[in-house]
């Protein structure tokens, strides 16, 4: 492969954002939750996880190493393409970073790697729909600018591996603390975000679906481990939950699972968290502090695993997964082969999952593909 990312001009690492202080707590949640529909009482216990942590979320400091971790990946390959940082929902804001690149190298053509895995409305649609959101705003300056973004990369084997050697080494400290790893006193734990029923019915019109992307890959993962572990039971619940108690989200919840399961006499968990690429709020509030007290209220043995992280092979799939889109672009084909470690559930068509994937019932322009560019 040719370490080469043109057509492009500038890579962007492109994250959700978060509160870096307690006054940009409230404002950041007016960001996220504009015309979202979650209550009042849900928006004050979530602002309350952030207070806790002095109105700083942990996402910033992890996409600072993240976006480090990346510069030294490129230079190490030769490849010079300028890297910059945007968000979604808090500074820097995508617009704003994409504006100065342009006034400082004239750059138009704008790659991005998205801090998000899997398919769904709000782990891949909803970036694209950022991208064009963007592109209308700087067309406005007079600025014009365009989006491509690297596929979902649930079942690269950048993406794999990391996760594979994070749940390694997470067995490994639950059999230190606990002297034993037998498949009949604890559970691995698998944790991804909730999303409402709906975005996993959306999901699953062009894609496999959310769920079903978390489940082959952590059938993979369970075939990965069986050599050294054995049966390992595992199984896949979810954390974070918001909206109203009346419209049904992915279940079960983390810490409703973990009852069960001790009422069952399972002993211990190894909580995975395959749904975020770091240490996010969700993994320090919801993993960290919840499910962590409610381990400590059943008596369970509880190891929560790293998240992926700057993991030097999550990090070099990155880039690998930009080099493979550039490469696309290029050729003006989606037909390469593409590098995964299981299932081929990813269409071929935008690099992203697909033109029409994760459509909700509001139609929003997304950027690559909709409408169609008009160069
Ligand atoms: C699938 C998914 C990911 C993973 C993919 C990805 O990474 O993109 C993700 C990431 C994140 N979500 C985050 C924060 C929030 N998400 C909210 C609300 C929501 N998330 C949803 C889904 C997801 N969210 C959904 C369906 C909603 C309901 C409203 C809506 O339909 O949009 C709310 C509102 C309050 C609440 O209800 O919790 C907050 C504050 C942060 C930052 C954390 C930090 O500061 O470290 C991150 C990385
Ligand atoms: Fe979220």
């Amino acid at each position: 492969m040719q370490a080469d990312l043109s057509p492009f001009d500038a890579l962007v690492l492109m994250s959700f954002g978060g509160p870096e202080q307690e006054e940009d707590v409230l404002p950041f949640l007016q960001n996220v939750t504009a015309g979202r529909g979650i209550p009042d009482e849900r928006l004050k216990e979530v602002g309350e996880h952030y207070y806790q942590f002095g109105g700083r979320s942990p996402i910033n400091e992890q996409n600072r190493s993240l976006l480090e971790a990346l510069s030294r990946e490129l230079e190490t390959r030769g490849i010079t393409t300028p890297l910059l940082w945007g968000n979604r929902n808090w500074k820097p804001f995508l617009a704003d970073a994409v504006r100065s690149e342009h006034q400082r190298s004239g750059a138009r053509k704008f790659l991005a790697i998205d801090t998000s895995a899997y398919s769904s409305y709000s782990s891949c649609r909803q970036y694209r729909e950022d991208f064009a959101a963007a592109q209308t705003q700087l067309l406005t300056e007079g600025i014009h600018v365009d989006f491509e973004k690297i596929r979902q990369y649930y079942n690269h084997p950048g993406f794999a591996q990391a996760q594979l050697s994070c749940v390694r080494e997470a067995l490994e400290q639950y059999r230190a603390a606990t002297g034993s790893l037998d498949p009949d006193d604890y559970r691995v734990l698998y944790v991804t975000h909730s999303i409402p029923s709906t975005m996993q019915e959306n999901s699953e019109r062009h894609t496999n679906g959310y769920r079903a992307q978390h489940e082959e890959l952590i059938d993979w993962l369970s075939t990965e481990l069986e050599p050294a572990y054995g049966r390992v039971e595992s199984e896949l619940v979810y954390c974070s939950r918001s909206g109203s108690p009346h419209t049904p989200w992915l279940e079960p919840d983390i810490n409703d699972r973990m009852k069960e399961l001790s009422e069952k006499g399972v002993g211990g968990v190894v909580v995975v968290p395959i749904g975020f690429v770091s240490d996010h709020m969700e993994v320090k509030y919801d993993l960290d502090t919840e499910a962590a007290q409610t381990a400590k209220d059943l008596q369970m043995d509880f190891v929560r695993a790293a998240t992926v992280g700057i993991h030097p092979e999550f990090v070099a799939g990155l880039i690998d997964l930009a080099v493979e889109r550039a490469e696309q672009v290029r050729q003006a084909a989606e037909e390469i082969k593409k590098p995964v470690v299981t299932g081929t559930s990813l269409s071929s068509g935008s690099g992203a999952c697909s033109r029409n994937c994760c459509e909700g019932s509001r139609l929003v322009p997304t950027q690559p593909n909709w409408p169609a560019p008009s160069r």
